[in-house]
């Protein structure tokens, strides 16, 4: 407002102090913005169709509308915008009752710190000569006492710049907004806030979506597509996706097309702010946080959240189209830490030693792109090639992975916010973020208009080559779905005709094993009822045996028949003792040592008269003694064939008896 008016009225400054005591700070700092804003309209484009950010509140629907989007600009210098902002006390702070060394002037915007009373070097306990320290950034937030005029509020941070970053993504500029500090100094309160006091991200993107919903002029289409990724121990996590076991790291590419990008990240399209809403929940919940002695809810890793924006707008007029691409990278980095303070060990120690080396990178880029020689270095025209040749040689955007995937955000086509969070108690670390701060704004960044204007006949054109183009997919995922088609009928085919075989095979061996089963019932009962048949063979072979035992006694001890003619006495051939004609059985030739010889004594026994009619006798005995034999012999041949003797192989061991 000062140097609207001064420029305007050409007032002092002292009399334009004068004019506005009445007001309060926050009034005043209000008007002050707005102020800045009407100054830079006045001075720079007459494009900016905008109320300033300061008005975001009272800024009416209609003023947001109607905007049609003006020839591309060439690529617009500025700087990398860096405001500081002061947090309350917090809980450890109090206890302490320690004093707040910062202090603001709103009119200035200018940041001082002030020397503890008692200076101490905390890494060697001694005391240090401290002192006072004056900076000056775009914008100081005082959000240390709620009860000063001039505390700067969640709402008031977002309508300072963050409403203006908004702006450059709708004219089509690449934006980030990244919180600096170290850790507790208020950097995921300033960026993502809490349910009550929501910060710079979900204010964005609710104020992006109520621009698209205030939108009247249908000719513009408008796409929002949401990533949210974490780097943690030089890693890239999507925290879009559920989380692994092992974790899932992501790759970072670059192209000369999409510059550097993390490969396969969930790029989610959203519609309204609620999508959003649920997504940021979504990836707070799998952000890698931990209580430290510093902060209870200490990030662990760096939280980059990109919002993209895609315009199309068809005039109908010129029936052509212009396309517009933006942005938006808001970066809620870890917190600088010193082990001693933190007094951190194991994972804590190497998650704020991994912390500290990227932020120690983040500060050489920055230092190198910040560097005089080279802002001289880039506004001389004919050095041109060398200026890139020394940009890629000098700045170390691979030296981490967070300034190799925020290297065109700081050193290339983006308009660029460092939000300096700084605590009001610690003179060192305070210190060197402000210093930190102090060199970021000095970096000097080129941005253009990411835009692409197409007349109807180049979309006609292009529309025609993106027909053939998908007739030559179609065509080859046809062939393609065709082969895989026919490759599957035939495996399918073949694994039918096997399954078909195996249960012919099972089938027939059940057959089979019924088949069995039969057998073996049918044999066991043929041997059930074959076991008295052989009770009864056995029986008879038995008395066989005796009968054939008896027989062979029988031949071995002959009948000898008497010689006719003798003196009528009964003789024995080979004997000739039958002489006293009694016919002693002692003499009879017969072997009488045995039950049979005994019944054979009685059989032939003879008195001594009588001899033919004994002869007589004799010879029916002997005859039927024949006959009984010739009918054991034909029993014993019958046996023979019956039962033939298991080891001549049938030739069954038969006594031959000749008769
Ligand atoms: N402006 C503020 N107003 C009120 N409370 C604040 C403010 N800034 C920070 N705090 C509080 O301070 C504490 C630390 O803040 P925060 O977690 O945002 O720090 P941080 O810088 O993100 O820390 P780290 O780097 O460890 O993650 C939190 O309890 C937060 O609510």
């Amino acid at each position: 407002m000062y140097a609207y008016l001064r420029l305007r009225s050409q007032v002092s400054l002292e009399q334009l102090c004068d004019a506005f005591d009445d007001y309060t700070h926050s009034e005043r700092f209000v008007l002050n913005e707005m102020a800045h804003r009407a100054l830079k309209t006045t001075a720079s484009a007459p494009v900016v169709m905008r109320a300033s950010a300061s008005e975001a509140g009272l800024r009416k629907r209609e003023e947001l509308v109607e905007r049609p989007f003006t020839p591309m600009e060439g690529g617009e210098g500025g700087n990398v915008k860096v405001v500081v902002r002061v947090r309350k006390f917090i809980k450890r702070e109090l206890d302490k009752q320690s004093p707040c060394l910062v202090e603001m002037i709103p009119e200035t915007q200018q940041t001082l710190l002030h020397p503890p009373t008692i200076p101490i070097d905390e890494g060697r306990g001694m005391r240090k000569n401290l002192e006072k320290k004056d900076f000056t950034f775009d914008k100081s937030f005082w959000s240390h006492n709620e009860a000063d005029p001039h505390y700067a509020e969640q709402q008031h941070v977002y309508e300072s710049f963050g409403e203006e970053f908004l702006d450059h993504n709708f004219d089509g500029y690449h934006t980030c907004i990244f919180a600096y500090g170290q850790t507790g100094s208020g950097k995921s309160y300033t960026m993502m806030g809490t349910p009550d006091q929501p910060g710079l991200i979900p204010r964005t993107c609710r104020g992006l979506f109520e621009r698209i919903g205030a939108e009247q002029n249908g000719s513009i289409t408008y796409g929002v597509h949401v990533s949210y990724f974490e780097i943690y121990n030089e890693h890239v996590k999507d925290l879009l996706t559920p989380r692994t076991t092992p974790p899932t790291y992501l790759k970072i590419r670059e192209s000369p097309s999409d510059g550097v990008y993390v490969q396969n990240l969930t790029d989610e399209p959203v519609k309204s702010y609620e999508d959003i809403e649920r997504l940021m929940r979504t990836g707070d919940l799998n952000r890698t946080t931990a209580c430290t002695k510093m902060n209870d809810t200490s990030s662990r890793s760096h939280a980059v959240f990109t919002l993209t924006l895609k315009q199309i707008q068809h005039d109908i007029a010129t029936d052509s189209t212009i396309e517009r691409l933006a942005r938006m990278r808001l970066v809620d980095l870890a917190g600088s830490e010193r082990a001693n303070r933190t007094e951190a060990t194991g994972q804590r120690l190497r998650e704020g030693g991994n912390i500290n080396q990227s932020l120690t990178t983040l500060g050489r880029v920055i230092a190198a792109l910040a560097d005089p020689k080279r802002q001289q270095g880039s506004s001389r025209p004919n050095s041109r090639q060398n200026q890139t040749k020394r940009r890629a040689e000098v700045v170390p955007y691979r030296d981490s992975v967070l300034t190799y995937l925020l290297k065109s955000s700081l050193g290339g086509n983006s308009k660029t916010a460092m939000v300096a969070c700084i605590s009001p108690t610690d003179y060192e670390e305070t210190l060197s973020t402000l210093r930190y701060a102090d060199q970021a704004k000095r970096i000097r960044l080129t941005a253009v208009v990411n835009q692409d204007a197409v007349s109807a006949a180049e979309r006609d054109q292009k529309i025609i080559e993106m027909q053939e183009t998908i007739k030559c997919l179609q065509l080859s995922v046809t062939a393609a779905t065709v082969r895989k088609r026919d490759e599957a009928d035939r495996a399918r085919d073949e694994l039918e005709d096997y399954q078909r075989q195996v249960g012919k095979m099972q089938r027939a061996m059940e057959e089979s094993r019924a088949v069995s089963d039969v057998k073996i019932r049918a044999l066991s009962l043929e041997v059930e009822e074959l076991r008295p048949q052989n009770e009864a063979l056995r029986v008879e072979i038995e008395a066989l045996r005796r009968h054939l035992a008896l027989a062979v006694g029988e031949l071995k001890n002959p009948i000898v028949l008497p010689e006719a003619g003798r003196d009528g006495s009964r003789g024995v051939s080979g004997s000739g003792d039958a002489k006293d004609g009694n016919g002693e059985g002692s003499d009879s030739g017969f072997d009488d040592d045995g039950e049979d010889g005994e019944v054979e004594d009685d059989m032939f026994s003879v008195s001594g008269e009588g001899g033919a009619f004994e002869h007589e006798g004799w010879q029916a005995d002997v005859d039927l003694l024949l006959q009984e034999l010739g009918m054991f012999k034909r029993k014993v041949r019958d046996d023979k064939e019956r039962f033939p003797h298991p080891e001549t192989g049938g030739e069954g061991r038969v006594v031959e008896v000749e008769v």
